[in-house]
């Protein structure tokens, strides 16, 4: 299948995220994290792993910035540690945090890289979470005092800006079912973290547009949710399902309103924040990794859904289903809902993970990573090709890294990285996009 084309301006990139990658936990006054106390709970992280050291990205960053330059990318999603920045998530910055990052950035700056920088992505301050983390309005308001720290230190460098990483993922995984940090078993108890992120969101476009941000935008996950049949019982839970994980998290944003199923989950007074909530943006960034599927709830089920497997799909050994067609599907579906209230978007993360290994040739065969981002270039630009506007496009992940619950089996890098040595070897799917990327930058 031929590798479909694109504008000559679309921008090309990947994307990492602090904690998966940097490893350096205790240096240079980084205070601890929730997913530092999560990874060293018992029994939280496959196999008991942990982040410590990861990629060792906070030493080796100038070999990293030189592997993108080889893959040729215009840009590179990366998230800033709020810990590093503030280690207990209030009061003056840390130099030596916002030094590393200043390094980071002129890096890339010399190697003509354009940094993407998301503020948060999961990483919240412990000290924030003992006092209540995203229930808490405060930590809102906290993050607000961050974005301002980082935008007056970096909005003359960096024009593209995201402030939170994927709300819907730290509310549901961190305090609905807790599979996450950190770690809460609350269900739709948890929805008022939804708000409070969306506050912080808008509070942060706020302090970034005061800083002189220029462009600025989301990252949400997003994904098609399939009733399991054509009942109405299972098309009512897959239009439940669809609320939760995509509307409460896009509708805010987009549209200053909640889905109504939700709305009596919210706290109280919510209302008053949507005008802040609802800043416009410059894009829209999409994280786009499988679709879902939803049945009406079996006996004794809290929720308003089950959830079914998805079937006769191929499948990545992080039980993620391949399906390049929903992803067509899911932005297609988006521009109809959302219409001119939807800005540009942006592909802010999709990728696969697969047990790639290091042949005795010193090559790292991943013919099924070339399939799947061939294949979900083609459903992109299908959408595009319907109306959807689409700026960019960004393959996670650069390197193999801290998969978060999984641990390190999950490997999602075009780079493969020996954590045992912190030897980087660039995977063929590495090759494949490099000439994808300057076969386009070219033209
Ligand atoms: O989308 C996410 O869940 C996160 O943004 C990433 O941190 C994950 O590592 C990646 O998606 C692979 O699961």
């Amino acid at each position: 299948m031929q590798t479909p084309t694109f504008p000559s301006d679309f921008l090309w990139g990947v994307s990492t995220s602090a904690f998966q990658i940097e490893g350096a936990v205790d240096e240079d006054g980084r205070g601890p994290s929730t997913w530092d106390t999560f990874t060293a709970t018992p029994g939280k992280i496959a196999g008991g792993e942990h982040a410590r050291v990861a990629a060792d990205h906070y030493h080796r960053y100038r070999e990293d910035v030189a592997l993108m330059a080889a893959l040729g990318v215009g840009a590179y999603r990366l998230s800033i540690a709020w810990p590093r920045i503030q280690p207990d998530g209030k009061g003056a910055a840390n130099p030596a945090g916002l030094g590393f990052y200043d390094r980071l950035i002129d890096e890339l700056a010399d190697a003509g890289i354009t940094p993407m920088i998301t503020l948060y992505h999961w990483d919240t301050p412990q000290a924030l979470e003992d006092a209540g983390g995203w229930l808490s309005r405060d930590t809102a308001e906290r993050f607000g005092d961050y974005a301002a720290i980082v935008g007056e230190r970096f909005a003359d460098r960096v024009n593209l800006w995201i402030p939170l990483n994927e709300p819907m993922v730290t509310s549901i995984y961190g305090y609905a079912i807790g599979q996450y940090a950190p770690g809460h078993f609350m269900l739709l108890d948890a929805i008022p973290t939804a708000h409070h992120q969306h506050l912080a969101h808008g509070l942060a476009v706020q302090a970034l547009r005061a800083a002189g941000a220029k462009t600025v935008g989301t990252a949400n996950n997003h994904g098609p949710i399939w009733p399991a049949s054509d009942s109405a019982a299972d098309v009512e839970a897959a239009r439940q399902l669809d609320a939760l994980v995509n509307r409460l998290y896009a509708d805010p944003v987009l549209l200053g309103s909640y889905p109504e199923e939700y709305a009596g989950h919210l706290p109280d007074g919510y209302a008053a924040d949507l005008p802040t909530i609802a800043q416009p943006l410059d894009f829209y960034g999409v994280n786009y990794y499988e679709p879902q599927v939803a049945a009406a709830p079996s006996e004794g089920n809290p929720l308003t859904f089950d959830l079914r497997p998805v079937e006769g799909y191929p499948m990545t050994n992080n039980d993620s289903p391949i399906v390049p067609d929903a992803f067509r599907e899911l932005l297609v579906g988006m521009r109809e809902r959302y219409g001119d209230a939807l800005p540009p978007i942006h592909i802010t993360e999709n990728g696969c993970s697969f047990p790639d290994v290091v042949g005795d040739d010193g090559r790292v065969r991943d013919p099924e990573r070339v399939a799947f981002l061939r294949d979900h270039l083609s459903a992109l630009r299908e959408a595009m090709d319907a109306g959807v506007d689409v700026r960019g496009y960004f393959v996670w992940s650069l390197l193999d890294n801290f998969e978060w619950s999984k641990g390190y089996a999950p490997r999602f890098g075009l780079v493969h990285v020996d954590f045992e040595t912190q030897v980087r070897t660039p995977k063929d799917s590495f090759g494949w996009y490099r000439d994808v990327v300057r076969g386009h930058r070219a033209r």
